[in-house]
């Protein structure tokens, strides 16, 4: 699932910016006014320090080519310079890649065959990044080679660097009543290529300075392929991404999470004091709970959201239907009278058709050496001398003397955030972290822990039937919508999507997940083990070092 954004006037008013203490004595605040007059936003912006330098001098940038290119190979060329993020998977460091002074942000994944379902996932990742290429997806630059082709634990993704994510955003700007991050509209998601992303939130939209925003964490995400067969396997639709938007867009409209249950039980309840209890039809895993409910009426949302714009409340109703065959599409929301006045022409989604042959694995049982092969070459698409050899079948071990040096630098870094630097990423668990010099959300603990719940109430109620996996939604949204002018309103269609704490993660702990059919099973179990690694890893990594 990708945004389909659309370019609108960009931030260029940076009236002030500020330095704070400590540790974030490096973040611009960047204020924003638009020209309307609407109220000014706020952009964590990082600085050029001397952990975080602007793209190097050419002669040194050129002394550094050769001396790592011929002394330490490939993994040389990236200067790591500051720990950003953390994730159940991997700790993410930016750097510098002296061969060009560009900034990217490098995903470190350690252990990734310790579970064939980790590996996986990360598979599935990689490859649908390589193939998703979108400018609202976040673009893997490169991969770096692993030393030995059958031996290799840990991967090296090179992503292009955001400066922030909208987790973070939406921190920094809860107080404003509403988020203009900027007069872009980027709303709204197509199903390019049929993929549903499946764990849409806040932390998983990255933001760069232009606050521009886009996905990341495709991990379970899945591709439906027209054919009938492989939809049916899947227990989820397009429309999980959908109630996601729609929950993200509330928060984005109110500067705050729209169901914060403290577990399932409790987010049910939010959802249907807001929304009455659902029809029947729209109640299946969670029959038992929400048949015995008392009878709830639903809350109008002009009263849930009083000074909202009308237009935006009508389109989020359309999103948070409680059946998931009532929610629009994704092509259909782009044309809800709310983006009336918008286009969106020049960007639409790429429509290149991802071949159903590269997701062949999903399919399979793998073994840890198979993913490990499937991982290789996936990594080999960055190497198209290794891959043409290896095509030819010459390519067995390779070696990249660098690999070590890297691997200290990251282990370096790791060392020195756990040495009581404050705001480090390495404090959370669970969840993906962000910045480090971004104020620490208040409850974040709780959003942390809750997560899981809040997808397993989601999704208790999102689960239909197999027959209505029919991949009708899927459709890649036709050029031309809502064309006419931008008007002030349009600030309040702010980049939104993804819900963080909203929902969006598949229910990977419940039990009645497992479907009959034994891909659907296999996919379960894996992701249930996913699940796992994600519960223990938080912890592990904190002391684990590469
Ligand atoms: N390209 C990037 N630029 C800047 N920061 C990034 C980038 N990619 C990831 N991050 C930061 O690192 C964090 C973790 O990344 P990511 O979500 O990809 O890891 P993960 O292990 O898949 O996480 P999760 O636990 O959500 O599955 C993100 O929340 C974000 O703060």
């Amino acid at each position: 699932m990708v945004f389909s954004s659309r370019s609108g006037n960009q931030i260029n008013n940076h009236s002030s910016s500020k330095q704070q203490e400590g540790e974030e004595q490096e973040l611009n605040i960047e204020f924003d006014f638009d020209l309307s007059g609407l109220k000014p936003i706020k952009v964590p912006k990082r600085a050029p320090t001397s952990r975080f330098p602007l793209p190097m001098d050419p002669h040194k940038k050129s002394a550094l080519e050769n001396d790592f290119f011929t002394e330490y190979g490939e993994a040389s060329r990236y200067q790591v310079q500051e720990i950003i993020g953390k994730g159940s998977y991997g700790i993410v460091g930016s750097a510098v890649d002296t061969h060009t002074g560009e900034r990217v942000a490098i995903k470190k994944i350690n252990d990734v065959f310790e579970h064939v379902s980790d590996a996986t996932r990360i598979l599935r990742e990689i490859k649908l990044l390589r193939l998703l290429r979108h400018p609202d997806v976040v673009e893997i630059k490169h991969i770096m080679l692993p030393p030995s082709r059958r031996e290799f634990k840990d991967i090296y993704v090179v992503f292009e660097l955001m400066e922030s994510d909208l987790h973070q955003i939406l921190l920094m700007t809860s107080g404003l009543g509403f988020v203009a991050l900027t007069t872009d509209d980027q709303i709204f998601s197509s199903y390019a290529a049929n993929v549903f992303h499946r764990d849409l939130k806040p932390k998983n939209i990255l933001a760069n300075a232009d606050c521009k925003l886009k996905i990341c964490d495709f991990g379970l995400a899945r591709v439906s392929f027209n054919d009938a067969p492989s939809a049916i396997f899947w227990t989820y639709t397009p429309a999980i991404d959908i109630w996601s938007i729609g929950c993200i867009f509330a928060e984005m409209l109110t500067g705050k999470p729209l169901f914060p249950g403290k577990n399932v039980v409790h987010q049910l309840d939010l959802m249907t004091d807001l929304m009455g209890t659902p029809p029947p039809e729209a109640i299946s895993r969670a029959r038992r709970y929400l048949s015995s409910m008392r009878k709830k009426p639903p809350i109008p949302f002009s009263q849930k959201f009083p000074n909202v714009d009308p237009l935006a409340l009508r389109l989020l109703e359309r999103l948070l239907a409680f059946d998931p065959k009532d929610r629009p599409s994704a092509a259909e929301a782009l044309t809800d009278p709310y983006f009336y006045g918008l286009s969106s022409a020049d960007r639409e989604p790429c429509t290149t058709p991802i071949s159903k042959l590269e997701f062949e694995f999903e399919r399979r049982k793998l073994a840890k050496d198979d993913v490990r092969e499937l991982i290789y070459r996936e990594i080999l698409e960055y190497h198209p001398q290794m891959l043409q050899e290896y095509l030819r079948g010459g390519q067995d071990q390779t070696s990249f003397i660098g690999v070590d040096r890297f691997k200290r630098q990251f282990a370096h870094l790791e060392e020195h955030l756990g040495k009581g630097e404050k705001s480090t990423p390495l404090s959370r668990q669970h969840a993906s972290l962000p910045r480090e010099r971004v104020p620490a959300p208040k409850t974040d603990a709780n959003e942390n822990n809750d997560m899981e719940n809040r997808a397993v109430a989601r999704t208790a109620l999102e689960s239909p039937p197999k027959s209505n996996a029919d991949g009708s939604e899927n459709e890649v949204p036709q050029n031309g919508q809502n064309k006419g002018n931008y008007s002030a309103r349009s600030l309040l269609k702010s980049a939104s999507i993804s819900g963080s704490k909203c929902i969006g993660v598949q229910s990977r702990k419940d039990p009645e997940n497992v479907g009959e059919d034994d891909q659907e099973h296999r996919q379960l179990e894996a992701e249930g083990q996913t699940a796992s690694r994600k519960e223990n890893k938080g912890g592990d990594t904190e002391t684990k070092k590469f």
